[in-house]
């Protein structure tokens, strides 16, 4: 292991749940005779975006699945917002999911619910008590906030372009103004385009809204341009956590095909080059106001195919 998590090892024994929404300790998942994680670790700072990345099969999506309690781990301890998961009473592990918001691959949208109805459906199991007229008007907000203009709310998911239809499931993570939010490759089969204005509009949304996100993406882009940290899961375990320069510091072979690989080298060029840098686009990433079902972002200089 590098010297970044060892740190890290050390740090774990001051941490407070409050520092830190996510802890997950010696997390070991199995499925048959295959072993995903083994005495995994990891902790995520509150109000950062944290990207996490590994190669394909490596156990990014179990390991979320985890931390949100929709898989059992075979041994481990994971604490989110204070409450262990797996132990917490009916009662706190409804409060406890009513705290966090998850934009699965593909966007998991009901193919026969509108939009709206989508964004509805969290805030009918979760609020039950509120009024129809409530729950639209808030289902039509989140909508606005996902960056997509309101008409969109009474559209059917097959009726949007790919961009637009993660929007809505982001539009649906945020029904309950969550204070966690996962992300589950948001930006993978976007254009360049539509992917800068997801990135854009995730940056912006964490900042407004205070959220701390987890994002698990293969996009170096993404990396770059938004995460604050990322983890980097190999050999079974998150070899490492920090700042794309600490892990560069690094000298794991993966760690450094990775960022140090043709596709790195150009995530790492577009980054530093004001032209092609996401601050730079031309139209805000949260349009409220937009009555069009125009792709948000439109305009931006992202540079072509860098997704992993
Ligand atoms: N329910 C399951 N039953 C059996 N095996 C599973 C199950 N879920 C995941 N796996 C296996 O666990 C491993 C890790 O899967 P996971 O989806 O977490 O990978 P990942 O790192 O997210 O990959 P990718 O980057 O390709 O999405 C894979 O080998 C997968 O086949």
């Amino acid at each position: 292991m590098s010297d970044l998590p060892q740190e890290r090892a050390e740090d774990r024994a001051t941490t407070t749940t409050g520092d830190h929404p996510i802890v997950v300790k010696g997390l070991r998942n199995v499925f048959g005779d295959h072993v995903i994680h083994e005495d995994l670790s990891l902790e995520v700072r509150k109000g950062e975006i944290l990207g996490v990345v590994g190669g394909s099969g490596t156990g990014k999506s179990v390991l979320m699945r985890s931390i949100i309690g929709l898989q059992q781990p075979a041994a481990g301890e994971i604490t989110v917002l204070g409450h262990r998961i797996g132990d917490a009473s009916e009662e706190d592990d409804v409060d406890l999911r009513s705290r966090w918001g998850v934009l699965f691959q593909g966007g998991a949208l009901f193919s026969t619910l509108t939009v709206g109805e989508n964004v509805e459906v969290p805030l009918r199991q979760f609020f039950p008590e509120i009024t129809d007229d409530l729950r639209s008007d808030i289902a039509r907000f989140k909508v606005r906030l996902s960056g997509l203009a309101e008409e969109a709310a009474f559209k059917y998911p097959n009726e949007l372009s790919g961009g637009m239809r993660k929007r809505a499931g982001l539009a649906r993570a945020l029904a309950l103004d969550p204070e966690l939010l996962f992300l589950d490759e948001p930006t993978a089969g976007l254009d360049p385009i539509g992917a800068a204005a997801f990135d854009s509009l995730t940056r912006e949304l964490k900042e407004t809204l205070g959220l701390t996100v987890f994002l698990i993406t293969h996009d170096l882009d993404t990396l770059y341009a938004i995460c604050d940290r990322v983890a980097v899961l190999a050999d079974r375990q998150v070899i490492a956590v920090g700042t794309i320069p600490e892990l560069l510091a690094l000298d794991h072979p993966w760690i450094q095909e990775y960022f140090n690989g043709p596709r790195g080298r150009a995530a790492l060029a577009a980054k530093d080059d004001p032209a092609v840098s996401p601050e730079h686009e031309a139209r805000p990433a949260v349009d409220t106001s937009s009555t069009s079902y125009e792709e948000p972002g439109a305009g931006t200089n992202r540079p072509g195919g860098t997704g992993a």
